[in-house]
């Protein structure tokens, strides 16, 4: 029988990353991996498989719900792919609220129970109810799961998870959730494999990519994370605000007139890095500015970064560990030199040519606590989780 073969899709704001995998015995085995820029007309797809690297411009227009560019992408890796017949998908779902624990197989229900939730995560759920529609209309035999973000940070306990409001608000669901946790999933995993000691400390990981967030781990659990009810809180992001006085909100719509819709295409659109800088939300960009306002919005980044670090270590009782991931925590040195100069009270210290170099072990001989730096993988986890839940099921659809 053929090995089954399932596409991850991995959607944000501005692309659907993509990750191509044969689910053999052993586990998933990644077979490439691409990305749709959803930013640019016309659109393109970047792929990578069987080491064979290819950019193809799409002829489907960014249209919302997504049809023409997912038919387009699968019928373009069916022709060029014969000997891997796509026979699944799993989804990267950003949020899952109180109703998902963990993965689950798509059906009429639990897509339902997904859309419920678009009012929680308005920038990246609408991406995949569009991306779950669009590959149910074009293929309604073909098994599809979901992977959650706030999944992973269902062991936080009420301290951290309950806000100072009235309290039936938070039977309500209006409560502390965390995202990133795929990501933070398999950076524990990766710790455990290769620093068990670490991962069974308290360490507290920086995913810095366009959204960002940070998590403090204790024995590879969540207990605590930045980001809270929505994809808004925690660090400034790429150019969503993070954590903001709601003094401010109300003001913006009390005084200043401005209504919802405007209030929320600032916080989500117009502030983070952008907003700071006035010259871009890509972080690189900044770094190789030289501009004033691009050097402020990057201190206050780091800064923001290193008090947050602080705050989930008092959560932790103490901290062992740093380690970055995503884009920026992987690729920017400046940035964790920036955040661990900060921290250099509780210990911290760099070896500044492992630091420049983006080595996995960043830490100076002297430094009190670990400083690592992992790439993340969101796409595997997906993956993982997919083949666990398909198990079984797969070689009678296929
Ligand atoms: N090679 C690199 N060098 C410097 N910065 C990078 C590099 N790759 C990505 N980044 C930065 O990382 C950020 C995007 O991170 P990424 O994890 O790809 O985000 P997302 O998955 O949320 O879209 C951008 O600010 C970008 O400038
Ligand atoms: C939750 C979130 O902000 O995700 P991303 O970083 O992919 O935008
Ligand atoms: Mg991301």
């Amino acid at each position: 029988m053929a090995t089954p073969i399932l596409l991850t899709l991995n959607p944000g704001s501005s692309t659907i990353k993509l990750g191509l995998y044969a689910l053999d015995e052993g586990g998933p085995r990644r077979l490439g991996r691409g990305i749709i820029d959803l930013q640019h007309d016309p659109l393109s797809l970047r792929i990578d498989v069987d080491g064979q690297r290819a950019e193809i411009t799409l002829t489907a227009r960014p249209s919302p719900d997504l049809h023409e560019v997912m038919e387009e992408t699968l019928e373009w890796l069916a022709h060029h792919l014969p000997g891997h017949p796509i026979t699944a998908f799993g989804h990267r779902v950003v949020h899952g609220g109180a109703r998902f624990a963990g993965p689950e197989r798509i059906t009429d229900e639990t897509l339902e129970a997904i859309a419920a939730l678009t009012p929680l995560a308005p920038l990246h759920q609408p991406q995949s109810l569009r991306l779950i529609r669009a590959i149910r209309h074009f293929w309604p035999e073909h098994p599809q799961t979901a992977s959650f973000d706030t999944a992973f940070h269902r062991s936080q306990d009420e301290r951290v998870r309950r806000f100072a409001l009235p309290r039936a608000l938070f039977d309500e669901g209006i409560q502390h959730y965390g995202f990133h946790g795929l990501s933070y999933r398999f950076i524990a995993g990766e710790l455990a494999r290769t620093a068990p000691e670490l991962a069974r400390g308290r360490v507290v990981v920086a995913h810095l990519g366009s959204g960002a967030s940070l998590c403090g781990l204790e024995s590879g659990a969540s207990r605590d994370t930045t980001m809270g009810f929505s994809t808004l809180d925690g660090i400034p992001m790429s150019t969503r605000c993070g954590a903001l006085d709601p003094g401010v909100l109300l003001h913006l719509l009390q005084q200043r007139g401005l209504d919802a819709q405007a209030v929320s295409d600032m916080l989500y659109h117009r502030s983070g890095l952008l907003g700071i800088s006035g010259i871009s939300a890509d972080a690189r960009m900044l770094a190789e500015s030289g501009a004033p306002e691009a050097r402020q919005a990057l201190e206050i980044f780091a800064f923001r970064i290193a008090q947050s670090v602080a705050a989930l270590a008092t959560t932790l009782g103490g901290l062992d560990g740093v380690v970055f991931t995503a884009g920026i925590g992987e690729h920017q040195p400046a940035v964790r030199a920036a955040v661990c100069a900060h921290l250099a009270w509780l210990g911290a210290a760099l070896d500044p040519e492992a630091n420049a170099a983006n080595a996995t072990r960043i830490e100076a001989a002297s430094s009190r606590i670990a400083v690592r730096v992992i790439p993340t993988d969101e796409e595997q986890v997906i993956a993982e989780e997919a083949a666990t839940l398909l198990r079984g099921i797969l070689p009678n659809a296929v």
